[in-house]
């Protein structure tokens, strides 16, 4: 399917709005910390979110926490963690969490063991943990086999493979089922979903809003179940301006027609 796809359509209809972060929306960097979402993005996002009746949400291995920092002054619905937070349109956050005890031991067991790995990085995002090897790609096979014997020893946990990370989450948790939660409430119910992802994270994402008759957009090369692609982070940021002017002239035509029907009606 990969290579045959094409820039999506344009999105005339109800949406139901899903952006993974990384990759996406914003371009990747050598560290998490200097990832910014532009301005301009973020207005964009908002115009998008109002004209879609709030139905639009951040889906992202970062944490809630750090989804708000991105996003401000904006506060959107969000899945954070691939799904293991969630916080509907309502504010109300579904968390799952692990014991504090096994967090406890992981960070330490992690933290030791990074030393040895010069120039990787631990993210410790409470339920789960991402291993960077950015600045250090030589430690790929260390840190993966790392990863593997920790989830080995625990059945209540996963792994996710990353675009240079390996992260360490709760069993279960994907967002693909964070995408099917959103759309089981208003204002996304009876929409249809569209996802835009770049990373293999987003394919269990892709795969439920496939199986809703839905758009699912795949960001960069690489295999995928997408059906749609955008080749880079510039092309989802045109794209998504594109779709949202076009909602904003549909809404003035809308109006503009309703108002036309009006005087005519209180013409005759
Ligand atoms: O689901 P996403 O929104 O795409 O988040 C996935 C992970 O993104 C971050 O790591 C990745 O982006 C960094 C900044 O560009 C990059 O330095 C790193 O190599 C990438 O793996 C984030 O740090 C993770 O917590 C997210 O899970």
């Amino acid at each position: 399917m990969a290579d045959s796809l094409t820039v999506p359509p344009a999105l005339t209809g109800e949406f139901a709005l899903f952006f993974d972060l990384d990759g996406t929306l914003a371009e990747i960097k050598p560290h998490p910390d200097q990832v910014v979402l532009p301005a301009d993005i973020l207005r964009v996002l908002d115009q998008l979110s109002q004209d879609n009746q709030g139905a639009l949400a951040l889906i992202s291995g970062r944490s809630m926490a750090e989804l708000d920092e991105l996003a401000r002054p904006y506060r959107f619905p969000l899945a954070g963690v691939h799904g293991a937070e969630r916080r509907d349109i309502h504010g109300n956050a579904h968390i799952v969490s692990l014991p504090d005890s096994l967090i406890q031991t992981l960070t330490a067991q992690l933290t030791a063991a990074l030393t040895h790995l010069p120039g990787t990085e631990l993210e410790a995002k409470g339920m789960a943990f991402a291993l960077h090897y950015r600045q250090a790609p030589e430690h790929e096979a260390a840190i993966t086999a790392l990863a593997t014997s920790v989830v080995a020893a625990h059945p209540q946990l996963a792994l996710q493979p990353g675009k240079c990370v390996v992260e360490i989450k709760p069993k279960g948790i994907n967002k693909g089922e964070a995408i099917s939660a959103f759309m089981g409430e208003a204002p996304f119910a009876g929409r249809t979903p569209v996802f835009i992802g770049d990373d293999l994270t987003d394919e269990s994402g892709f795969r439920v809003v496939n199986q809703a008759g839905g758009i699912s957009i795949k960001v960069g090369q690489g295999e995928t179940c997408a059906g749609w692609r955008l080749p880079n982070v510039a092309s989802v940021w045109q794209w998504v301006t594109e779709v949202a002017n076009q909602q904003q002239e549909e809404k003035i035509a809308h109006n503009n027609r309703r108002k036309h029907d009006g005087s005519l009606s209180r013409s005759l």
